[in-house]
């Protein structure tokens, strides 16, 4: 697994808005979309490419394009929605496939509630997108899920990250495939609830309000 911790005064900026506890929900969903477009910039480093050749309007010249198959963009739901269209924007031709998982927030185990992926994921490249890597549970559950389905190459965007998630992750992917994991910043430690901390609270909730 390759960490990859997005270092720009931007970034740090906006992560520095969004963890205050008084920035309302708007200015939290523009806010998260500025910054997975930042993030997604250095994430996309390693995406397939392939030479082809155009015609500028006084030449011939060998371009680059984005190779086929099409990357695929994964948000975990219900948060990792917030950062679709920051990612999207930079990735207008990804296809967009959908995990829904949330945390059981008395054991921390994340369940999987619903899916919309193709099938088959071999040889495909897979942006997954969530805001918060807590105990990693979420995220080593939607990584197994591409995995099954043949996946080998997956990228991970996060606002945030635990020391303990990360090495959970780590741990549990070995050398199995290629994982990296891109974050705005790796945050202190786990607090007994297994919030983030410092963080920025239930990212979820800030984004979309609190619900039973
Ligand atoms: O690393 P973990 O300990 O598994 O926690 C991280 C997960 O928690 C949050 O989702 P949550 O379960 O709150 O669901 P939500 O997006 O619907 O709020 C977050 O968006 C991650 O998916
Ligand atoms: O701090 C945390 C941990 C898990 N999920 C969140 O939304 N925030
Ligand atoms: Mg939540």
């Amino acid at each position: 697994m390759r960490l990859h911790v997005a270092d720009h005064p931007l970034i740090a900026h906006k992560l520095t808005v969004l963890r205050d506890v008084r920035t309302p929900s708007p200015i939290f969903r523009q806010l998260t979309e500025e910054l997975v477009t930042l993030l997604a910039y250095e994430a996309t480093r390693d995406i397939r490419t392939e030479s082809v050749e155009i015609d500028t309007p006084v030449a011939h010249a060998m371009g680059t394009a984005l190779a086929e198959p099409r990357p695929i963009v994964v948000p975990i739901l219900r948060a990792g929605l917030g950062m679709l269209e920051g990612m999207t924007r930079l990735l207008p031709t990804a296809e967009v496939g959908f995990l829904g998982l949330q945390r059981n927030e008395e054991t921390l185990e994340a369940i999987t509630y619903a899916n919309r992926l193709p099938d088959d994921l071999t040889g495909r490249q897979c942006f997954v997108i969530d805001p918060m890597l807590a105990t990693g549970g979420t995220l080593v559950a939607s990584i197994e899920y591409l995995f099954e389905r043949g996946a080998r190459d997956v990228i991970c965007v996060t606002l945030l990250a635990a020391p303990e998630g990360l090495r959970t992750v780590q741990d549990a992917i070995g050398d199995r495939a290629d994982v990296t994991i891109v974050t705005a910043a790796v945050d202190d430690h786990l607090n007994e609830k297994g919030y983030i901390i410092p963080g920025l609270g239930d990212a979820g909730d800030r984004l979309y309000g609190v619900v039973d």
